[in-house]
C-alpha cells in the first residue's frame, strides 16, 4: 500500500480549523447563483464546479467542489475566491500558510526517513516551503443511491505531498491495499491525512507510493473536505533523490525531470484515457 498517515499535532489551533471548516462548508450551503460566481472558466481547472473532466460522457463524480491557487500568492486568482461567506478568504489564507509550513515539515521527516542528511535534506524542505499550494475543496452530499455512484473517481495525486482535513466525523475517504482491497480510511477527529503524492514517489525511487485513492458516498450524510496539494519550488528537478540511490546502490527506477513544473505540464498533457498511469510513462 501506499503511504498515508494521520497527522496529530500538526500546529493548527482548535480555533483555526473550526474558522476554516466553518467557511468552507458555509460556501457550499450558499445558493447555486452565489457559488457560480466563483465558477470555473473554460478550459481552467480553478474555480468552482467539477474535477477530472476529460470527456464528454464521462460519468461526474457525486460532489461538488471549488479549486484554488493558494500559494505563491502573485499565483491567487481572487476574482474566483468568494467573498461570502465574508470571513472565506481570511481563513483559507490563514490555512494555506500553515498547510505550506506543515508540508515543509512533513517533506524534511519523509527525507529523514529515507535516510537523507545535509544539504539534500535542507534543499527538500526547503523546496516545499517555497513551492506551491493549491486547494480542493469538496462536498460530497448524501445520495440516494451510493452504490450507483462515486464521489470521487480512483486516483493517485499528482503533487508532492497532499494535507487533507475532514470537516465532520464522516468516512468516505478509501485506499487501494497492495490485495487490491479498498479500506476505509477512519476520520480522526482533530488530525490531517498525509497523502504521499507521485513526485515524492518519484524522488524515494518507489520506496514510498502514491496511494491510489477514492471517496465513496453514503445515503444519510454528506461529507465536506479540503484537500491541499504541495509541491515542491519549481527549481527543484523531480526525479530520484541522488543521496538514496547513491546509499543503496540501487538503479534509479523513474527518470528525472527538470523541474516539478514540467512534471505537472507532462500530468495535464496526457492524452484523454491513456491506458498507462501517469507514473508509470515516467519508468525508465
Ligand atoms: O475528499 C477526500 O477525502 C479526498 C479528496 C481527494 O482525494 C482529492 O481532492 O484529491
Ligand atoms: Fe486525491
Amino acid at each position: 500500500m501506499g503511504l498515508y498517515v494521520q497527522l496529530v499535532n500538526h500546529g493548527v489551533s482548535d480555533e483555526g480549523m473550526r474558522m476554516t471548516k466553518e467557511n468552507v462548508r458555509g460556501f457550499f450551503e450558499l445558493p447555486h447563483h452565489e457559488k457560480q460566481k466563483s465558477a470555473q472558466r473554460p478550459g481552467s481547472l480553478e474555480g468552482y464546479g467539477q474535477a477530472f473532466v476529460t470527456y464528454h460522457e464521462q460519468k461526474l463524480d457525486w460532489n461538488d467542489m471549488i479549486f484554488l491557487k493558494c500559494h505563491p500568492p502573485h499565483a491567487r486568482n481572487l476574482d474566483l475566491w468568494p467573498q461570502n461567506p465574508p470571513e472565506f478568504r481570511m481563513a483559507l489564507e490563514k490555512y494555506s500558510e500553515h498547510m505550506r509550513k506543515l508540508a515543509e515539515a512533513v517533506a524534511k521527516y519523509i527525507g529523514m526517513a529515507l535516510g537523507i542528511h545535509e544539504e539534500e535534506l535542507d534543499l527538500l524542505a526547503k523546496s516545499f516551503g517555497e513551492g506551491s499550494c493549491q486547494v480542493r475543496m469538496t462536498c460530497y452530499p448524501a445520495c440516494p443511491e451510493p452504490e450507483r455512484a462515486v464521489g470521487m473517481t480512483p486516483h493517485a495525486d499528482a503533487t508532492g505531498i497532499t494535507l487533507l482535513t475532514e470537516c465532520g466525523n464522516v468516512a468516505g475517504l478509501q485506499v487501494l491495499r497492495k490485495d487490491n482491497c479498498w479500506v476505509t480510511v477512519l476520520p480522526v477527529p482533530g488530525t490531517i491525512v498525509v497523502n504521499l503524492g507521485q513526485i515524492m514517489e518519484v524522488y524515494s525511487n518507489g520506496t514510498y507510493r502514491a496511494p491510489d485513492h477514492r471517496v465513496v458516498v453514503n445515503k444519510e450524510k454528506e461529507r465536506v473536505s479540503i484537500a491541499t496539494f504541495c509541491n515542491p519550488s519549481p527549481s527543484l528537478p523531480v526525479g530520484p533523490s541522488p543521496q538514496l540511490l547513491a546509499a543503496t546502490g540501487l538503479p534509479p527506477i523513474f527518470q528525472t525531470l527538470s523541474s516539478s513544473e514540467e512534471f505537472m505540464q507532462r500530468f495535464y498533457s496526457r492524452k484523454l484515457l491513456d491506458a498507462v498511469p501517469f507514473i508509470d510513462s515516467l519508468k525508465l
